[in-house]
């Protein structure tokens, strides 16, 4: 986040640029396939520091084949230096697919949730452990002004009383640490259900890989999961998404 910071301040003023119409990512989670348990968001990215190099290049064509297998969204990761993204990278998948699109990045002020909506993003993601309350609910503000969902993501339930009390419909349980990247797949599972009534759209994020994780996100109340790595391993990621939807079997 630092240098996050860093860069942001040498970063010139934005252009003004045409946006698109924007597409509702909260309803396109809420609103579930018929005979589908819960919604996902599938992310693209080319590396990541916990998973290392993805054997997938080209972010448009995964995109396209996590759209067709059924993803309800579709998660971008924007950050260069970690994870092998650029705002290039949103532009290009969002022109590919029909569905909403995250820009997942560590978002530090205001002026990038307008920049992200002038890239064309849907719904950005925050991370409510790295933001004072008062940046959160800036951001936040800019983010409704803007027309942009955001999804505050949270790794602990003290951070996401946090997000919920700075106005956050949508609230994310991340299963990693970020400081020290580990992965639990319990932590959404055990602070999700404290949450479930007050969240508009809960979201269980990161190290999910099985059907049975999906079942178990839903039962802590989950509407929708985020998953990365799990399918960028594997050699076809359009079967891999189809395959932990259970299109073999995964019903209420
Ligand atoms: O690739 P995974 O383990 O399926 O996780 C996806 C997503 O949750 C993860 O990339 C993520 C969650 N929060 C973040 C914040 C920044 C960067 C990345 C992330």
């Amino acid at each position: 986040m630092a240098r996050k910071r860093r860069e942001l301040a040498q970063r010139p003023p934005l252009s003004p640029r045409a946006r698109p119409e924007p597409r509702d990512f909260a309803d396109a989670l809420l609103r579930r396939a018929p005979g589908r348990l819960l919604s996902v968001i599938a992310e693209v990215k080319r590396k990541s520091p916990s998973g290392g190099a993805f054997p997938h290049a080209d972010v448009v064509a995964v995109a396209r084949a996590y759209e067709a297998a059924g993803a309800s969204a579709i998660s971008v990761l924007t950050d260069g230096p970690d994870f092998g993204g650029a705002l290039e990278d949103l532009v290009a998948v969002r022109a590919a697919v029909s569905v909403p699109v995250l820009r997942k990045d560590f978002l530090v002020a205001a002026r990038e949730v307008e920049e992200s909506a002038l890239w064309g993003a849907d719904a950005v993601l925050l991370i409510a452990d790295a933001l004072e309350d008062g940046e959160l609910r800036e951001m936040l503000a800019t983010a409704r002004a803007v027309k942009v969902a955001a999804l505050v993501e949270a790794h602990t339930e003290a951070h996401a009383e946090r997000a919920l009390a700075a106005g956050a419909e949508l609230v994310g349980i991340n299963n990693r640490d970020l400081a020290t990247l580990k992965t639990d797949v319990g932590t959404a599972l055990r602070v999700m259900p404290r949450l479930r009534t007050r969240a508009r759209v809960l979201v269980a994020e990161s190290g999910l890989k099985s059907v049975t994780e999906l079942v178990s996100a839903r039962e802590a109340g989950a509407d929708a999961v985020l998953v990365g790595e799990s399918l960028l391993r594997d050699a076809d990621p359009g079967r891999a998404l189809r395959r932990l939807l259970g299109e073999e079997g995964l019903s209420p």
